[in-house]
Protein backbone atom coordinates (compact mmCIF):
# COMPACT_ATOMS: atom_id res chain seq x y z
CA UNK A 1 0.00 0.00 0.00
CA UNK A 2 1.05 3.48 -1.30
CA UNK A 3 2.31 5.43 2.53
CA UNK A 4 -0.68 8.33 3.29
CA UNK A 5 1.00 12.17 1.57
CA UNK A 6 2.59 13.48 4.82
CA UNK A 7 0.03 16.81 4.18
CA UNK A 8 -3.70 16.48 3.64
CA UNK A 9 -6.25 18.68 3.54
CA UNK A 10 -9.70 18.29 2.52
CA UNK A 11 -12.18 21.23 2.43
CA UNK A 12 -10.34 22.62 5.99
CA UNK A 13 -11.43 25.76 7.02
CA UNK A 14 -10.56 27.87 10.29
CA UNK A 15 -13.04 30.56 11.23
CA UNK A 16 -11.93 32.45 14.06
CA UNK A 17 -13.68 33.79 17.19
CA UNK A 18 -15.04 36.99 16.08
CA UNK A 19 -16.04 35.56 12.53
CA UNK A 20 -13.41 36.13 10.69
CA UNK A 21 -12.47 33.55 8.53
CA UNK A 22 -8.84 32.65 8.50
CA UNK A 23 -8.97 29.52 5.58
CA UNK A 24 -12.00 28.26 3.76
CA UNK A 25 -12.46 25.30 1.99
CA UNK A 26 -8.85 24.22 1.52
CA UNK A 27 -8.19 21.01 -0.37
CA UNK A 28 -4.08 20.42 -0.33
CA UNK A 29 -2.01 17.34 -0.96
CA UNK A 30 1.64 17.63 -0.13
CA UNK A 31 3.50 14.36 -1.43
CA UNK A 32 6.61 12.76 0.21
CA UNK A 33 9.99 14.65 -0.04
CA UNK A 34 7.89 18.07 -1.70
CA UNK A 35 9.10 21.31 -1.06
CA UNK A 36 6.41 23.21 -1.42
CA UNK A 37 5.88 26.93 -1.28
CA UNK A 38 3.30 29.06 0.55
CA UNK A 39 2.72 32.69 -0.94
CA UNK A 40 0.01 35.29 -0.42
CA UNK A 41 -0.67 39.02 0.81
CA UNK A 42 -1.16 39.69 4.35
CA UNK A 43 -3.87 38.51 5.78
CA UNK A 44 -4.45 35.71 3.39
CA UNK A 45 -4.20 32.75 5.83
CA UNK A 46 -0.34 31.64 5.76
CA UNK A 47 0.54 31.45 9.24
CA UNK A 48 -3.32 29.98 9.62
CA UNK A 49 -2.28 27.27 7.52
CA UNK A 50 1.08 26.64 9.25
CA UNK A 51 -0.61 26.85 12.60
CA UNK A 52 -3.09 24.02 11.44
CA UNK A 53 -0.50 21.76 10.13
CA UNK A 54 1.18 22.05 14.20
CA UNK A 55 -2.38 21.43 15.85
CA UNK A 56 -2.03 24.88 17.40
CA UNK A 57 -5.27 25.95 15.44
CA UNK A 58 -7.71 23.51 14.75
CA UNK A 59 -9.71 23.30 11.54
CA UNK A 60 -13.09 24.36 12.15
CA UNK A 61 -14.56 22.44 9.32
CA UNK A 62 -13.34 19.66 6.96
CA UNK A 63 -10.17 17.73 7.70
CA UNK A 64 -6.27 18.05 8.31
CA UNK A 65 -4.30 14.66 8.30
CA UNK A 66 -0.57 15.41 8.70
CA UNK A 67 1.70 12.12 8.77
CA UNK A 68 -0.87 9.90 8.72
CA UNK A 69 -2.65 11.61 11.97
CA UNK A 70 -6.10 13.36 11.78
CA UNK A 71 -5.32 15.83 14.11
CA UNK A 72 -8.78 16.73 14.83
CA UNK A 73 -9.07 13.18 16.18
CA UNK A 74 -5.42 13.08 18.18
CA UNK A 75 -5.64 13.63 22.11
CA UNK A 76 -3.21 15.45 23.83
CA UNK A 77 -0.83 13.20 24.02
CA UNK A 78 -1.19 12.18 20.28
CA UNK A 79 -0.66 15.87 19.34
CA UNK A 80 2.57 15.82 21.87
CA UNK A 81 3.80 12.51 19.64
CA UNK A 82 3.22 14.14 16.11
CA UNK A 83 5.14 17.58 16.74
CA UNK A 84 7.97 15.91 17.33
CA UNK A 85 7.92 14.66 13.66
CA UNK A 86 7.85 17.99 12.66
CA UNK A 87 10.24 20.86 12.50
CA UNK A 88 9.69 24.46 12.33
CA UNK A 89 11.96 27.06 11.16
CA UNK A 90 11.32 30.71 12.22
CA UNK A 91 12.34 34.10 10.50
CA UNK A 92 14.97 35.41 13.18
CA UNK A 93 15.62 32.22 14.86
CA UNK A 94 15.78 32.74 19.25
CA UNK A 95 18.57 31.07 20.02
CA UNK A 96 19.44 30.45 23.65
CA UNK A 97 22.09 33.48 24.23
CA UNK A 98 23.76 31.78 27.06
CA UNK A 99 24.06 28.46 25.40
CA UNK A 100 26.75 27.78 23.20
CA UNK A 101 25.58 26.31 19.07
CA UNK A 102 25.83 22.50 20.12
CA UNK A 103 24.22 23.45 23.52
CA UNK A 104 21.16 25.02 21.72
CA UNK A 105 21.05 21.98 19.40
CA UNK A 106 21.29 19.61 22.17
CA UNK A 107 18.59 21.14 23.80
CA UNK A 108 16.35 20.64 20.72
CA UNK A 109 17.74 16.61 20.95
CA UNK A 110 16.67 16.74 24.67
CA UNK A 111 12.95 16.92 23.71
CA UNK A 112 13.19 13.20 21.67
CA UNK A 113 12.15 10.50 23.88
CA UNK A 114 15.57 8.97 25.19
CA UNK A 115 15.74 5.92 22.76
CA UNK A 116 15.35 8.03 19.39
CA UNK A 117 18.93 9.93 20.44
CA UNK A 118 21.84 8.79 18.85
CA UNK A 119 25.24 9.61 20.22
CA UNK A 120 26.41 11.44 17.08
CA UNK A 121 22.95 13.25 15.77
CA UNK A 122 23.87 16.72 16.79
CA UNK A 123 27.69 16.38 15.42
CA UNK A 124 26.15 15.12 12.52
CA UNK A 125 23.83 17.72 12.29
CA UNK A 126 26.21 20.23 12.57
CA UNK A 127 28.48 19.38 10.07
CA UNK A 128 25.26 18.78 7.67
CA UNK A 129 24.16 22.58 8.32
CA UNK A 130 28.52 23.79 7.82
CA UNK A 131 28.81 24.34 11.21
CA UNK A 132 30.81 21.67 13.05
CA UNK A 133 33.44 24.54 13.04
CA UNK A 134 31.33 27.12 15.78
CA UNK A 135 30.04 24.51 17.84
CA UNK A 136 31.60 25.93 20.97
CA UNK A 137 30.78 29.73 19.94
CA UNK A 138 27.73 31.51 21.00
CA UNK A 139 24.90 33.10 19.44
CA UNK A 140 26.29 36.83 19.66
CA UNK A 141 29.80 35.73 18.11
CA UNK A 142 27.98 34.06 14.32
CA UNK A 143 26.25 36.17 11.80
CA UNK A 144 22.72 36.13 10.72
CA UNK A 145 23.17 32.93 8.10
CA UNK A 146 24.81 31.25 10.66
CA UNK A 147 22.51 31.65 13.71
CA UNK A 148 19.76 30.63 10.99
CA UNK A 149 21.65 27.40 10.15
CA UNK A 150 21.99 26.69 13.98
CA UNK A 151 17.86 26.90 13.59
CA UNK A 152 17.80 24.54 11.02
CA UNK A 153 20.28 22.06 13.21
CA UNK A 154 17.73 22.19 15.49
CA UNK A 155 14.96 21.62 13.74
CA UNK A 156 16.43 18.33 11.76
CA UNK A 157 18.57 17.22 14.60
CA UNK A 158 15.40 14.82 15.32
CA UNK A 159 15.18 13.89 11.79
CA UNK A 160 11.36 14.81 11.38
CA UNK A 161 9.79 13.96 8.52
CA UNK A 162 7.82 17.28 7.58
CA UNK A 163 9.70 20.67 8.03
CA UNK A 164 7.65 23.94 8.20
CA UNK A 165 9.46 27.15 7.29
CA UNK A 166 8.06 30.86 8.17
CA UNK A 167 9.59 33.07 5.88
CA UNK A 168 13.20 31.61 6.68
CA UNK A 169 15.63 33.96 4.69
CA UNK A 170 14.05 37.34 5.36
CA UNK A 171 16.20 38.70 7.50
CA UNK A 172 19.33 37.72 5.34
CA UNK A 173 20.93 39.11 2.21
CA UNK A 174 20.48 37.38 -1.13
CA UNK A 175 23.81 35.20 -0.46
CA UNK A 176 23.19 34.28 2.72
CA UNK A 177 19.18 33.53 1.76
CA UNK A 178 20.68 31.40 -1.04
CA UNK A 179 23.00 29.36 1.20
CA UNK A 180 19.85 28.80 3.74
CA UNK A 181 18.26 27.54 0.82
CA UNK A 182 20.66 25.20 -0.48
CA UNK A 183 20.86 23.52 3.34
CA UNK A 184 16.68 22.91 2.92
CA UNK A 185 17.15 20.92 -0.93
CA UNK A 186 19.88 19.19 0.71
CA UNK A 187 18.09 18.34 3.56
CA UNK A 188 14.92 16.81 1.44
CA UNK A 189 17.47 15.61 -0.87
CA UNK A 190 19.18 13.49 1.69
CA UNK A 191 16.74 12.78 4.66
CA UNK A 192 13.68 12.68 2.22
CA UNK A 193 12.34 15.62 4.08
CA UNK A 194 9.05 17.34 3.04
CA UNK A 195 9.08 20.90 3.37
CA UNK A 196 6.51 23.94 3.72
CA UNK A 197 7.55 27.08 3.05
CA UNK A 198 5.74 30.03 4.44
CA UNK A 199 7.26 33.04 1.89
CA UNK A 200 7.24 36.88 0.65
CA UNK A 201 9.87 36.48 -1.84
CA UNK A 202 9.49 34.93 -5.65
CA UNK A 203 13.09 34.17 -5.48
CA UNK A 204 12.39 31.67 -2.60
CA UNK A 205 10.17 29.92 -4.92
CA UNK A 206 12.10 30.05 -7.77
CA UNK A 207 15.17 28.92 -5.70
CA UNK A 208 13.94 25.93 -3.91
CA UNK A 209 10.13 24.98 -4.45
CA UNK A 210 8.55 22.13 -6.42
CA UNK A 211 5.58 23.59 -6.53
CA UNK A 212 3.95 27.22 -5.05
CA UNK A 213 0.30 27.52 -3.80
CA UNK A 214 -0.93 30.87 -3.83
CA UNK A 215 -3.65 32.25 -1.49
CA UNK A 216 -5.55 35.24 -1.33
CA UNK A 217 -8.22 36.09 1.66
CA UNK A 218 -7.96 32.49 3.18
CA UNK A 219 -9.03 30.31 0.13
CA UNK A 220 -6.21 28.77 -2.39
CA UNK A 221 -6.96 30.27 -5.59
CA UNK A 222 -4.30 28.12 -7.40
CA UNK A 223 -1.15 25.89 -7.37
CA UNK A 224 1.71 25.93 -9.62
CA UNK A 225 4.88 23.81 -10.62
CA UNK A 226 7.28 25.88 -10.05
CA UNK A 227 9.06 25.65 -14.22
CA UNK A 228 12.70 24.34 -13.81
CA UNK A 229 13.59 26.64 -16.04
CA UNK A 230 12.41 29.44 -13.79
CA UNK A 231 15.53 28.40 -11.25
CA UNK A 232 18.49 28.85 -12.99
CA UNK A 233 21.54 30.13 -11.81
CA UNK A 234 21.11 32.17 -8.80
CA UNK A 235 21.62 36.09 -9.49
CA UNK A 236 24.07 37.90 -7.00
CA UNK A 237 23.17 40.79 -4.82
CA UNK A 238 25.50 43.04 -6.81
CA UNK A 239 24.19 41.55 -10.30
CA UNK A 240 20.66 41.88 -8.66
CA UNK A 241 21.37 45.64 -8.36
CA UNK A 242 23.48 46.73 -11.20
CA UNK A 243 19.74 44.71 -13.54
CA UNK A 244 17.43 46.89 -11.18
CA UNK A 245 19.43 50.11 -10.63
CA UNK A 246 21.50 50.37 -13.24
CA UNK A 247 20.36 52.91 -16.48
N1 LIG B 1 -6.08 34.58 16.52
C1 LIG B 1 -6.85 35.21 15.62
N2 LIG B 1 -8.07 35.70 15.95
C2 LIG B 1 -8.85 36.31 15.02
N3 LIG B 1 -8.49 36.49 13.73
C3 LIG B 1 -7.28 36.04 13.35
C4 LIG B 1 -6.40 35.38 14.26
N4 LIG B 1 -5.26 35.04 13.59
C5 LIG B 1 -5.43 35.47 12.33
N5 LIG B 1 -6.62 36.07 12.17
C6 LIG B 1 -7.18 36.61 10.93
O1 LIG B 1 -7.23 35.57 9.97
C7 LIG B 1 -6.82 36.05 8.68
C8 LIG B 1 -5.62 35.27 8.19
O2 LIG B 1 -4.52 35.60 9.05
P1 LIG B 1 -3.06 34.96 8.90
O3 LIG B 1 -2.25 35.47 10.04
O4 LIG B 1 -3.19 33.50 8.74
O5 LIG B 1 -2.56 35.61 7.52
P2 LIG B 1 -1.08 35.66 6.90
O6 LIG B 1 -1.24 35.38 5.45
O7 LIG B 1 -0.17 34.81 7.69
O8 LIG B 1 -0.70 37.19 7.11
P3 LIG B 1 0.78 37.85 7.34
O9 LIG B 1 1.53 37.68 6.04
O10 LIG B 1 0.47 39.28 7.66
O11 LIG B 1 1.42 37.11 8.49
C9 LIG B 1 -6.58 37.55 8.84
O12 LIG B 1 -7.77 38.23 8.49
C10 LIG B 1 -6.29 37.70 10.32
O13 LIG B 1 -6.66 38.97 10.79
Amino acid sequence: MLSPSPVELARAGVAYPGGVQGLADVDLTVAESEILGIIGESGAGKSTLLNLLTGEVAATSGSVTVLGSDIGRLDRAGLRRLRREIGVVFQGVHLLSNRTVRQNVEVALSLRPRQERTASAVDDVLRFVGLDHRADAYPAQLSGGQRQRVGIARALVSRPRLLLCDEPTSALDAATAGEVLDLLRDARDRFGTTIVIVTHDLDVVRGVCDRVALFEDGRLVDILAVAPSARGGRETYLDRARRELGG
